[in-house]
């Protein structure tokens, strides 16, 4: 197959060719033999690499399966994606890996499986298989109640050097949420509840806090340690002055809400870590721009409307992001501070090369031929119907987003935009197999 014509990141019009399952030259004029695709230089990029999704099965797959959350992630040009542990049963033993990866035969797109840290896991059996990462370790409740205290979280960074296996970490200290904030929260309903009040109990010092104390004990144990949906500026800062094994990333909600939409989001918007004030997530945004924070994740994770229309307290935390988060990011290249190259590199080429994916993120010969061609000349309006998550809602309703045309896993055309047509579900674990 031959697309040609393609616009790069970088702009330059190139023509590329995939043989099977990867990448095999990017030139000009290169001879048609097979398939062409006329790309007529629209932009043509990496597929993307989402390290921190929740595709909810196990156990819950009311909100999500393995099958619709995969398909939303090719919907948004997402072509691998990384489950977090909090499902039920939690990815924490050897059996649990194993019954969740039978869930993900279910995957049209590229796939790793983490394992997490609670009291009752099982180190020896867990890291026996191929994990993507040990995490997201959390180090206060979320979803999953699956919390634990520091000693847990230093053993288990050690364990997780011994196994040379990343180690991605949850960090808010408990210990400094405003509890009489969160206790003031009347009992309104959806876009009656105080929303608020979640941003002022998980307050930013409990991040912060959090996020130092896992760096030093990251960097003392001589783990890779990945620090995930940091929303604080002053965190991203921690970040960028640990040695170079210390990354983090940061979601495309905290770059673009603050605490000044939860009036119109109400519950919807409640999501641990929580939204910021506007200063906060200006300065946030400002260091995705300029390159300080290392990559963009999207934290996806679906709840059922029903389930978070209720009081302000029993809404489950989290938002849905994995198919709007390069649709977002594109548009905000069209009148906003980012540029292409950057979402590019933020999307795709940062989240391979942090966790070693080396045939992922780039479009260059020898790559897997994960891509995704999009019109920057035709955004469309965001919308929960239109989404492909089971959870059928977006904190991002009504905002611009460039979708993909269409998208190809190792040559396969996933998703057609066109038609809103899905190829098979062949992902495969990309922590498995020949490498
Ligand atoms: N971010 C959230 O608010 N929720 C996540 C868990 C998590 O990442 O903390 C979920 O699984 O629902
Ligand atoms: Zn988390
Ligand atoms: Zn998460």
């Amino acid at each position: 197959m031959l697309v040609r014509n393609a616009r790069l990141a970088d702009g330059r019009v190139r023509d590329v060719r995939v043989e099977g399952e990867r990448i095999t030259a990017v030139g000009t004029d290169l001879d048609a033999t097979g398939e062409v695709i006329e790309a007529r230089e629209r932009l043509l990029l990496p597929g993307a690499v989402d390290v921190h999704v929740h595709f909810r099965e196990p156990g819950d797959p009311h909100k999500e399966t393995w099958r619709t959350g995969s398909r939303s992630a090719a919907a948004g040009g997402v072509t691998t994606v990384v489950d977090q542990p909090n499902t039920d049963p939690p990815t924490t033993t050897g059996a649990a890996y194993d019954q969740k990866e039978l869930c993900a035969r279910d995957a049209h797109v590229e796939y790793g499986i983490n394992g997490g840290v609670t009291a009752e896991w099982d180190p020896e059996t867990l890291f026996d298989r191929p994990l993507f990462a040990l995490g997201e370790v959390f180090l206060a409740d979320s979803t999953g109640d699956m919390g634990i205290d520091g000693d847990l979280f230093e053993d288990a960074v050690h364990r997780a050097v011994d196994a040379d296996v990343p180690v991605t970490v949850h960090a808010e200290d408990a210990t400094l949420f405003d509890t009489a904030a969160r206790d003031a929260a009347g009992d309104g309903v959806g876009t009656d509840a105080d929303a608020d009040a979640w941003s002022a109990y998980r307050t930013a010092e409990a991040e912060i806090a959090a996020v130092e104390r896992a760096v030093e004990i990251g960097v003392s144990a001589g783990a890779r340690l990945h620090v995930a949906h940091t929303s604080t500026p002053e965190a991203v800062d921690v970040v960028a002055d640990a040695p170079e094994t210390v990354t983090c990333e940061v979601t495309p909600h905290h770059c673009l809400l603050s605490r000044t939409d939860l009036d119109d989001l109400g519950t919807l918007g409640r999501m641990n870590p929580p939204l910021r004030s506007e200063p906060r997530r200006a300065a946030l945004y400002d260091r995705v721009v300029d390159g300080r924070v290392d990559l963009i994740a999207t934290d996806h994770a679906p709840h059922t409307r029903a389930e978070k229309e209720t009081t302000l307290l029993s809404a489950p935390s989290g938002v849905p992001g994995v198919e709007t988060m390069v649709p977002l990011l594109l548009a905000e290249t069209r009148d906003g501070p980012l540029t292409v190259e950057r979402v590019r590199d933020l999307t795709a080429a940062a989240p391979a090369a942090t966790f070693g994916l080396e045939r992922k993120g780039r479009i260059e010969a020898g790559m897997d031929a994960d891509l995704a061609l999009y019109d920057l000349d035709r955004p469309r309006s965001v919308t929960g119907d239109w989404l492909h998550s089971k959870c059928g809602w977006t904190p991002f309703e009504g905002f611009e987003g460039v979708f993909p045309e269409w998208t190809l896993v190792r040559g396969d055309r996933v998703y057609d935009g066109a038609m809103d047509t899905f190829g098979a579900a062949a992902g495969e674990n990309v922590r498995s197999g020949p490498s």
